[in-house]
């Protein structure tokens, strides 16, 4: 198979989809990989590193989307993208696409495979594609909230670890998923007062135990959450329904109550956001405000930290990655259901039910149109 790695062009991002250590193994069972000139360059994997483990180094963005069978990014594609889309390109990145009507009319008018990260399942019907960002991007809330606490970034000024004599900031975390957990623990190294807000009672009873009752744990409920992001410095959302747009927990309202010169880090914008005044913002301009609240919602949060990210993720995606090249997108959907649960669109059907819903489209199940 001929395998693609572009440069990613999204605001910022620094990611890349396979690193040299990815193209050794590819090219050793047989495969072509061809890496856009500098694809790796902001990850810290330059061409010669990719070039000295048998990848072609690429020029142009156009020859690796047209000649590869399989293109393996990162992010969403933006509109320039949209050109190289053709019939029969496997395309395995990140896709959000339940906000996304324009991506996936453009995915399903030219009938790629779309094979979406974030929706890939594994034996334990957790999302392994997701969960290494979500690591990072949950760590990382907390240290972006706790720049913009700053005054000098927009903030009302609180040190979240506080001092002897003067109480620590409040930070309220919506979600007690991977991002959510992730964000506590950060948290709750600085020293803040934290409270996790979850709908699933077993998952704040893990989390009460995995934190030893250091953090609050409340029931996800509209009262509840009112008061805990009112009492908030800093609101962290980390809220996901797979494939789904993120359900609005807080309102605009709510904001319009919170503390002037609190802060939202909005990790769920990716989906659409849980928080009502949500918009998605980028790593060039990412953060604006609502009625004195400090919004951050940036939507590649971990092309923040590209090396490590970078590592992460395609520890993850990789051994995937092996599995489409060897046996071929159709047949690794029918072998494995993991794979399948990621298809959300095929040869011009929307394949994904909560995206199909999220838009009011029709849905047809990739298992109904392989058993063809
Ligand atoms: N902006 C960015 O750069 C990034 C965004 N993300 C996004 O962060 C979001 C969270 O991801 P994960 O933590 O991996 O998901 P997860 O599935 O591990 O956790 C989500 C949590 O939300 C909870 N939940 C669902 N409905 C709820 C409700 N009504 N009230 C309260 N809690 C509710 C679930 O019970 C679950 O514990 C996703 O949208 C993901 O795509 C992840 C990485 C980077
Ligand atoms: C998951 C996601 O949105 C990201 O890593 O950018």
């Amino acid at each position: 198979m001929i395998i693609g790695v572009p440069k990613e062009v999204k605001d910022h991002e620094s990611r890349v989809g396979i690193t040299p250590a990815g193209v050794r193994a590819l090219v050793d069972a047989g495969h072509k990989v061809l890496v856009e000139h500098n694809a790796g360059h902001l990850s810290s994997f330059p061409d010669d590193e990719y070039q000295a483990v048998g990848a072609e180094i690429v020029g142009e963005a156009s020859a690796v989307w047209g000649l590869a069978d399989m293109v393996v990014k990162v992010k969403e594609p933006v509109a320039k993208e949209y050109g190289y889309f053709r019939e029969g390109l496997v395309l395995f990145t990140y896709l959000h696409l339940a906000p996304l009507k324009e991506l996936t009319d453009t995915l399903l008018a030219k009938k790629v495979t779309g094979i979406a990260y974030e929706t890939v399942r594994d034996r334990a019907g957790s999302l392994p594609l997701l969960t290494p960002m979500s690591e990072v991007a949950g760590r990382l809330s907390v240290q972006v909230g706790a720049a913009y606490l700053e005054k000098e970034h927009g903030g009302r000024g609180v040190l979240l670890g506080g001092v002897p004599g003067v109480p620590p900031g409040n930070v309220c975390i919506i979600g007690g998923g991977i991002v959510g957990t992730n964000a506590a623990k950060i948290a709750l190294g600085m020293g803040a007062k934290v409270t996790l807000v979850d709908l699933n009672l077993n998952r704040l009873r893990e989390l009460d135990d995995i934190f030893s009752g250091r953090v609050y744990t409340l029931a996800s409920n509209a009262y509840n959450v009112e008061r805990a992001v009112c009492e908030a410095d800093l609101v962290i959302g980390g809220v996901l329904i797979p494939g789904a747009a993120a359900p609005k927990l807080v309102t605009k309202t709510m904001v319009s109550r919170m503390k002037k010169g609190a802060v939202i880090v909005d990790v769920a914008i990716d989906q659409g956001g849980c928080i009502e005044t949500a918009r998605p913002t980028t790593h060039s301009d990412p953060s604006y405000e609502v009625d004195g609240v400090v919004h951050y919602c940036v939507t590649n949060m971990p092309a923040a930290v590209p090396n490590t990210s970078t590592l992460a993720l395609t520890n993850a995606t990789f051994p995937y990655v092996m599995k489409l090249a060897k046996l071929g997108a159709k047949a690794a959907i029918l072998e494995d259901a993991g794979i399948a649960e990621g298809v959300n669109t095929y040869e011009g059907h929307l394949t994904y039910k909560a995206v199909a819903e999220g838009q009011e489209r029709a849905f047809t199940p990739i298992s109904q149109l392989l058993s063809k």
